[in-house]
């Protein structure tokens, strides 16, 4: 079994739906189990700005499902939740799910780049990995709560559970 962190983010439809939805999902997964969820956060959109606010958060799970095999399942959570991409790559969508760490497992191929490429530079990434993992040092030798204590958090903010 590994532990593998997941991020979550939607911008369109009923956000916070989604990403319940998403932890049931990822929860019912084979061989997989969830472990800890983060709080949602609402997040300014990274990117272009003509979008809906985002709702992010993190999920820690524990699985026996290979990366790519938990990509692939991950990518049919996406389409099951109505996944739609409008516009191109930085537009809005209705549920992505992102393996952010797969134990500590480096992964570089086409479809899929583990730890995820950018999230040492998303607050609404790094916030909720925080809150549920506090101790975490990244993998330039720097605690996770050092990056957290620097950022200015504006354009993030914690929805009450
Ligand atoms: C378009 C881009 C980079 N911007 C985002 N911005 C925010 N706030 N949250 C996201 O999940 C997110 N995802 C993206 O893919």
């Amino acid at each position: 079994k590994e532990h593998v962190y997941i991020g979550i983010g939607s911008n369109l439809g009923d956000s916070e739906q989604q990403a319940a939805d998403a932890f049931d999902a990822i929860d019912n997964l084979e061989g997989t189990r969830l472990l800890k969820t983060s709080s949602l956060y609402a997040s300014k959109p990274m990117g272009p700005q003509d979008q809906p606010d985002y709702i992010n958060a993190v999920c820690l799970i524990e699985t026996t499902l290979k990366p790519h095999s938990l990509l692939k399942q991950l990518q049919s959570i996406e389409l099951e939740c109505g996944r739609e991409r409008k516009g191109d790559r930085w537009g809005p969508r209705t549920l992505d799910l992102d393996i952010l760490l797969y134990g500590s497992e480096h992964i570089d191929t086409a479809d899929l780049i583990i730890p995820h490429y950018g999230m040492a530079e998303r607050e609404f990434v790094m916030v909720p990995l925080f809150e549920i993992a506090p101790t975490m040092v990244m993998k330039d030798g720097k605690p996770i709560a050092n990056w957290v204590a620097n950022c200015s958090l504006d354009g993030l903010r914690r929805l009450r559970a």
